[in-house]
């Protein structure tokens, strides 16, 4: 079992002897007119990549730096040098002396700076989103969405950190009790590859709000954008060691959770993970936020508007290669309709352009990882295997572009005659692969649907306002759509029912989840003792 190794007397001198070492530097790590003149397959990242105590440090020990991929070419991008107990331990110090000033300011005092760190990334969006491409792979187009949907949740809790407040409660002969809300203290956000830069701000801007600090570890994979949060809210004025960055993989992670000053741990990733962090959380009774995997369904009735429930599908399981949590990859679709909707699916699938992810015109860039990449080819080859037809793609595709031929690239795959015991329907294959099964009653399709450990979200095609209602109340989903799929303002709630997770991010009550009550109770009268 893992103990914390470090006494306070002994800490305090090594983070003396880690301050002397590390070099603090407070230069962006990328000008906007750097990243500007990049293109796919130039860009070179060097520098410290974590940051804490207002300024960007290297780990002490270099050598244990891991090569960061850019998935459009299979160039290395950077190094990642992951942090151990020391740099863990001063990251997590940095923050909770942050978190003694932030949380004494007034709710409006923490807007102003939230706002203008809306404002800067609002101001660099195109710069941010660029970064994100070259490091996770997705379209620019799709990028800007998500670095639009971070400022935008910045903004949200921003307009939230002044409304926070207790309750006033009456009580006999003139005593009375009131609620405050009161912080936690340093927030962990542990992050995966899909979204690195809109998650570091679905985490810290409601920890932030509330009056914590946080230390965020993103994914080894996609290490650079969370920097760049991190240097936009010292830019916007948050005090030293408010929002930090430790870079690193499961070992650097697990420091985090059993590290005794750390309040709170928010996770987004994988179920196997996230029953880790539960338990090592557990140890130190920390609450925890789970953001985990899914198999969603996506419901298609006989009477919807073919066009959009074709282009719901498309959004459902296309964005991010793939590669999203909520993703309905489970498409039900009624039975008297499958011919139609499989010869519209299949020919806009096929029509999605595939290539070098910084262009506009692209639509679908390359996945994470050559490993990932392999894993997805297999779950159709399993597919093939258990008897699905692949109506389209599912094979590695090779753009013609000589710079993008060491690139992760898949062409986005369509499977027919799918069962409900088959992998591809009942396995997360975070890939571009659709699997369409049909269905003849509202009755079989919902217990299709719920018949499964996850539960993120769901959606439901029908122009039966009662069905969709009905069908959106029994199935067994944190988020279920009607006549649309993954779209996510920042004002809903989103999270998980079942092995999916638990806790929310965005919406209004997130707040409840960075935010503790208490109660104080006061005697106008005099003490009636029994004894
Ligand atoms: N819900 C979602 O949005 C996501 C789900 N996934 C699922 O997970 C699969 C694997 O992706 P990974 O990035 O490998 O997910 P993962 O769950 O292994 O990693 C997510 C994050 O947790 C950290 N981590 C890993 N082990 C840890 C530990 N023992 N203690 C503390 N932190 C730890 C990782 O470094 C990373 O930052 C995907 O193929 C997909 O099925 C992946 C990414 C996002
Ligand atoms: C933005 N959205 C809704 C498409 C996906 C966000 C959840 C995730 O991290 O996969």
């Amino acid at each position: 079992m893992f103990s914390y190794p470090y006494g306070e007397r002994r800490c305090f001198v090594r983070s003396w002897k880690l301050s002397k070492m590390a070099q603090l530097l407070r230069t962006p790590l990328l000008s906007p007119a750097v990243i500007r003149s990049a293109s796919t397959g130039t860009m070179e990242v060097k520098g410290p990549l974590s940051f804490w105590a207002g300024g960007r440090v290297n780990p002490l020990d270099m050598k244990k730096a891991e090569p960061v991929y850019e998935p459009a070419t299979g160039r290395v991008l950077c190094d990642m040098v992951p942090c151990g107990p020391e740099e863990v331990d001063q990251a997590v110090k940095s923050a909770h002396s942050a978190y003694l000033k932030w949380s004494k300011k007034a709710g409006m005092e923490r807007a102003r700076v939230m706002l203008e760190a809306a404002r800067i990334i609002r101001e660099q969006r195109d710069e941010i989103a660029k970064m994100e491409v070259i490091n996770n792979g997705k379209s620019i187009t799709e990028a800007q969405m998500d670095i639009d949907i971070a400022w935008q949740c910045i903004e949200y809790y921003a307009g939230m950190a002044g409304t926070l407040s207790g309750q006033h409660i009456q009580l006999p002969g003139g005593s009375f009790a009131y609620t405050r809300r009161e912080p936690l203290g340093v927030c962990v956000g542990i992050g995966a590859w899909n979204y690195p830069f809109q998650i570091a701000a679905w985490k810290s801007a409601p920890a932030l709000a509330c009056g914590n600090a946080m230390v965020f570890k993103p994914s080894p994979m996609t290490p650079v954008t969370a920097v760049m949060l991190a240097e936009i809210y010292a830019q916007a004025g948050v005090p030293e060691g408010l929002f930090n960055v430790v870079q690193g993989g499961a070992e650097t992670g697990s420091l985090l959770c059993h590290h005794p000053l750390v309040a709170k741990v928010s996770f987004t990733g994988s179920v196997p993970t996230g029953k880790k962090i539960m338990e090592m959380s557990a140890k130190g009774v920390k609450p925890v936020t789970l953001e985990l995997g899914g198999k969603s369904p996506l419901i298609i009735f006989k009477d919807t508007e073919l066009e959009n429930a074709v282009n719901g599908a498309l959004m459902a399981n296309f964005l991010s290669q793939g590669e999203v949590c909520c993703n309905g990859t489970r498409v039900f679709v009624q039975r008297e309709i499958m011919p139609q909707f499989l010869e519209k699916v299949v020919k806009r699938t096929k029509a999605i352009q595939i290539g070098d992810p910084l262009l506009h015109e692209t639509r679908m860039g390359a996945l994470i990882s050559r490993p990932h990449l392999e894993r997805v080819l297999g779950f159709i080859n399993q597919a093939k295997k258990e008897g699905a037809r692949v109506l389209c793609g599912g094979e590695p595709f090779v753009p013609s572009d000589p710079k993008l031929k060491g690139g992760y690239f898949m062409s986005p795959s369509v499977l027919d005659n799918c069962t409900d015991e088959m992998t591809c329907v009942k396995e997360e294959i975070f890939g571009p692969v659709m699997s369409v099964l049909s269905f003849d009653t509202e009755e079989e399709v919902i217990e299709r649907a719920n018949n499964t450990t996850f539960g993120l979200a769901a959606g439901v095609f029908t122009r039966d306002i009662a069905r969709a209602h009905r069908v959106a109340e029994n199935l067994q989903a944190g988020t279920c759509f009607i006549n649309n799929y993954n779209i996510s303002p920042v004002e809903v709630p989103f999270g998980g029912y079942k092995m999916s997770g638990f806790g929310r991010e965005n919406g209004q009550v997130t707040i409840e989840y960075y935010s503790q009550l208490k109660t104080v109770v006061v005697e106008m009268g005099d003490v009636e003792s029994l004894f």
